[in-house]
């Protein structure tokens, strides 16, 4: 017989885990009942310090002020990533991907002199001069231009763990998750703890990492590998403290190398810096030389690097029975466009949207759910490999990514399409995704693809292209004389919520 949902136990908390605790207690406002189940033994990943703009949206039903969110957890604005050395590797090769779309504009119109990103829209002149998408007097959460954070994702784990446990309701258990006990529809009845027996549910959530302990070990749900499309498989992360007073940058940058990309992402008191590459083009120790280099150059210091070795794949069925996998439980592909953290809020908003309110209806639930986040695994695979199909580097690690058997059909078909015309929602059709047709123009006009032939249907003639030009500039000087920078914004922050006791000393 259906059987209400009324007990939701959570395995794991890291950003998934905390995430979803507090994003589920919110939603059902005691309805049901949340537990957390947190390994004392197993650390979090603590890495994903870019978020997208839907976080905005995340934390504001959360219940977390952005002002809370900024302190707490050391963060900044980002307002998209900037790619250097990606297309040719020469030192003025560099791009942007901003997060307020391009106008609409046939790209053989556009002023040849001037990159498309800075000539179609007025984000990347902000980016430049490292100013905040927002004054300090707008509303929480809004801004002049789209924004997300930067943030270090450890503290943001400690916000949402006290956010959750004191103003949410979500129980906590700190314990080891030792077994499961399966249920008699092929699902989990309860989850061994080694403290203190079981806990029973009737909806789980595996957000256990790497290590997949219910969607995996239980469950024996396999994952569909993308390592052969996307090889990088191994990180080396530092953190470099920056002086007070210094620059933050306004987006992530991503600086390729001969056998990968370097994140640089700025915070407040730091940044963080991490070497991804692909182990089968080159050795840890030639990594560390190229991160060290890289370090060396921002502040005569290199640090020791933390390690972290990952795997580009995804679960097939990520739903399965009662247990739902979110997180890097669920998948994970490298981290080239920070679409991890986005993929946890998203898949939260498929399971409130359509929540379950039985177990009976649970069977349509994940149906439809594992066919929206198999689409949009397969769509972050293609947009990530299009970074490196477009490449003219001549390093083997970049020759081997353009060999045709390395590359998706659906996005062969799709570049073949685009050199007669761009991007548009005929190829990106979904009205949510993730990388909408704006977000391939970018790359592609920024990478130097070329603009569309002529067609025997000719593109529609925009004769107010000039004067769209002239808005975008105008607009993007206009912001450059009216935000503050992010240091001044951040730091006036700061000094405003010290506590008195602190302002006096
Ligand atoms: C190099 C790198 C860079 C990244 N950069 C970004 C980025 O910029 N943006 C972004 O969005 N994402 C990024 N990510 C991904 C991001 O770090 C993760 O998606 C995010 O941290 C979520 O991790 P998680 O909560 O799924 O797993 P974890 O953080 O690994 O948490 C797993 C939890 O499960 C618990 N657990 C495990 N076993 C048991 C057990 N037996 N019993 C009880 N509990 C258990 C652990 O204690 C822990 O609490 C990056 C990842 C990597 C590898």
């Amino acid at each position: 017989m259906d059987k209400a949902i009324t007990r939701i136990v959570i395995v794991g908390g890291g950003t998934a885990g905390w995430l979803a605790a507090a994003r589920i207690a919110a939603a059902t406002a005691g309805s049901v009942t949340v537990t957390l189940i947190e390994s004392p033994d197993v650390p979090t990943l603590g890495v994903g310090e870019g978020t997208w703009p839907t976080i905005r949206g995340t934390l504001e039903r959360i219940g977390i002020t952005e002002t809370e969110l900024l302190l707490a957890c050391d963060g900044s604005f980002k307002q998209g990533t900037r790619f250097d050395r990606w297309a040719t590797g020469a030192s003025d090769d560099r791009y942007y991907h901003p997060f307020v779309p391009p106008i609409d504009a046939d790209p053989a119109d556009l002023p040849g002199d001037i990159p498309y990103a800075l000539a179609t829209c007025a984000q990347p002149l902000v980016c430049a001069e490292d100013l905040a998408p927002r004054q300090r007097g707008m509303p929480d959460y809004a801004g002049a231009l789209n924004y997300a954070y930067h943030l270090d994702a450890t503290k943001l784990a400690a916000l949402l763990t006290r956010h959750a446990t004191i103003r949410l309701g979500v129980r906590h258990i700190r314990d080891h998750v030792t077994g499961v006990e399966r249920g008699g529809d092929g699902g989990i009845a309860a989850v061994h703890i080694r403290g203190s027996g079981s806990v029973a549910g009737d909806l789980f959530l595996d957000c256990t990492g790497h290590a997949a302990l219910l969607i995996g070990d239980a469950l024996g749900v396999e994952t569909v590998d993308a390592s052969s499309i996307l090889f990088n498989d191994q990180a080396l992360a530092v953190q470099l403290p920056v002086a007070p007073g210094s620059p933050v940058a306004s987006q992530t940058v991503a600086t390729a190398h001969g056998a990968g990309w370097i994140w640089d992402i700025g915070l407040p008191t730091r940044r963080g810096i991490g070497c991804v590459y692909a182990s089968a083009f080159m050795s840890d120790d030639e990594a560390e030389g190229v991160l060290a280099e890289y370090c060396r150059r921002i502040s005569g210091d290199s640090p020791a690097p933390r390690r972290l070795t990952f795997r580009s794949a995804y679960r097939s069925r990520p739903w399965t029975a009662n247990c739902l996998a979110i997180g890097q439980s669920a998948g994970f592909m490298e981290p080239l466009e920070a679409s991890a953290i986005v993929m946890i809020e998203l898949a939260l908003d498929a399971l409130l949207d359509d929540f379950a309110v039985d177990t009976g209806l649970m069977t349509i639930q994940a149906r439809r759910f594992n066919a929206l986040a198999t689409y949009r695994w397969e769509r972050i695979v293609d947009f990530l490999k299009l970074h490196y199909v477009l490449s003219r580097r001549d390093e083997p690690y970049w020759r081997a990514h353009r060999d045709p058997a390395t590359i998706p059909d659906r996005l062969a078909e799709m570049l073949a399409l685009w050199r007669y015309r761009s991007p548009s929602a005929l190829d990106l059709p979904m009205q949510d995704e993730l990388f909408p047709a704006a977000s391939y123009r970018y790359i592609l006009r920024g990478m130097g693809f070329p603009a569309p032939l002529p067609s025997p249907v000719p593109r529609p003639h925009r004769p107010d292209l000039p004067s769209q030009l002239r808005q975008i500039d105008q607009r993007g000087r206009a912001l450059a004389a009216s935000l503050p920078t992010n240091r001044a914004y951040l730091d006036a922050l700061r000094a405003e919520q010290a506590p008195l006791s602190e302002k006096r000393a």
